[in-house]
């Protein structure tokens, strides 16, 4: 099915179903159109500056509050405070999630590796994979403890939201709002991926400096769906991820039953594929802040609570220059995903579908193999970096992983040999 979008990032976006069914003029009309209750959905602080600020009105069959009580429910594999578990400065790695064996939807199929800060203090965030194998029928969720950025490895999802339909591929993400509800479809058997849950501010654009008005993710390939309604009575349930925990309330009707709204908080889609790659066109491998599409910022101008970054095919042409990225340490702490193909800095075991984390100060970069390579090829010609698209998710703050990652039979228990090849070269004779 071919959908349509509304383009741009953060715009005051405006879109019905039924024709008139927005209200003109004002938000909250004495009766809306077509009987439509009006309900607005506010993202921000009603007082956050203008430029942060973000709401939309929805105009709907039945308010949002009319559900059953909710109780709470198993969290499953789900994790929100990550305090409890000791974290190591090891590096660690792990194998692509196997997908499962009886029927789990996107929500059950969700597992947590690690995290930070808490959804009561709003700041920090949780990683999440998922491994799925059938569409949540007749159930609706909704996350108030931040937005969800999903990242598809494997298998298309169609994303059913109360502002309308997403769909996204491997290579594409979609961040579904704190508190929008939605239902996620498998368009084929399996489907498994990344989550990133964002209890800070929301994700955002970064400023581009020296780069220019144009570059990195430009706002115009972000795509908002348009309204799309559905009415539908039955016994359904509403999960909601509300402080940790997870809670569940029999639903008599479809939540997703908007049928107009306007504003400028809204889920999106972006295809990484767009992405504008700025890379050093003379010497050096830049710093993967070159790489970022969304930053969640913090109070400190500068610092992000969360980075997204991805590591696309490109060009590498920088003369006498290790290509890779290079050996290093950093203040942030990096987990990595894979949607496609292979990463440069490792020649093998780093899987599509796997991930590793790299904390706060623990040495990493190249594997023996890699930096074998690389450190021989010829840099007199452009080398065309095919068939790759990496991520990372950084923070400022420590990555702990959860038991779960701890404990994963994928967890890779000689991920650190990897650069145990990597034999002494010095000779203080030979410059
Ligand atoms: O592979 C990594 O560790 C991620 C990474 C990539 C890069 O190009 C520079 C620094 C960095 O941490
Ligand atoms: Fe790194």
């Amino acid at each position: 099915m071919q959908l349509d979008y509304q383009s741009g990032f953060g715009n005051e976006f405006a879109t019905e179903a039924l024709p008139g069914a927005l209200p003109a003029g004002r938000n909250s009309p004495q009766r809306a159109p077509y009987g439509l209750y009006a309900e607005q959905l506010s993202g921000t602080a009603f007082t956050a500056p203008r430029h942060t600020n973000r709401r939309s009105w929805l105009y709907r069959i039945r308010p949002a509050a009319i559900h059953g009580p909710f109780a709470a429910t198993e969290t499953g594999r789900i994790v929100s405070s990550f305090d409890d578990v000791p974290v190591s400065p090891n590096q660690l790695r792990w194998d692509p999630l196997p997908l499962p064996h009886g029927p789990t939807d996107f929500i059950e199929g969700l597992v947590t590796m690690g995290g930070n800060g808490n959804p009561a203090a709003g700041a920090g965030c949780a990683i999440h994979l998922y491994a799925a194998n059938r569409s949540m029928e007749g159930r609706y969720f909704y996350n108030a403890d931040g937005e969800l950025l999903i990242v598809p490895q494997l298998g298309a999802l169609t994303i059913a939201t109360e502002l309308g339909t997403l769909q996204v591929e491997p290579h594409e993400i979609a961040v579904i709002p704190r508190g929008v509800r939605f239902q996620v479809r498998l368009d084929g058997p399996v489907a498994r991926g990344y989550v990133c849950e964002n209890y800070g501010a929301l994700l955002r654009l970064p400023d581009l400096g020296v780069i220019g008005s144009n570059g990195l993710a430009n706002p115009r390939d972000f795509l908002t769906p348009v309204a799309c309604y559905e009415d539908r009575e039955g016994d359904f349930e509403l999960v909601a991820k509300f402080q940790g925990r997870m809670w569940r309330a029999a639903i008599g009707h479809s939540p997703l039953d908007v049928v107009a709204w306007h504003g400028n908080y809204a889920p999106y889609k972006y295809d990484l594929r767009r992405f504008n790659t700025i890379g050093s066109i003379s010497y050096d491998h830049p710093d993967p802040s070159i790489f970022l599409v969304l930053q969640a910022p913090s109070d400190t101008p500068g610092v992000d609570t969360l980075d997204f970054v991805i590591f696309p095919p490109r060009w590498l042409n920088a003369e006498d220059t290790f290509r890779p990225p290079w050996f290093h340490r950093n203040f942030a702490s990096e987990f990595m995903g894979l949607i496609h193909g292979a990463y440069d800095a490792k020649a093998e075991g780093f899987a599509p579908g796997g991930a590793s984390l790299h904390n706060c100060m623990s040495g990493h970069g190249p594997d023996a193999e890699a930096f074998d390579k690389a450190s021989v090829a010829d840099t007199s010609k452009p080398h065309y970096v095919a068939d790759t698209m990496a991520f990372m998710f950084e923070t400022p703050a420590v990555i702990r992983p959860t038991v779960h990652a701890l404990e994963s039979a994928q967890l890779q228990t000689s991920y650190a040999n990897c650069w145990q090849g990597l034999e002494k070269r010095f000779d203080p004779t030979q410059r």
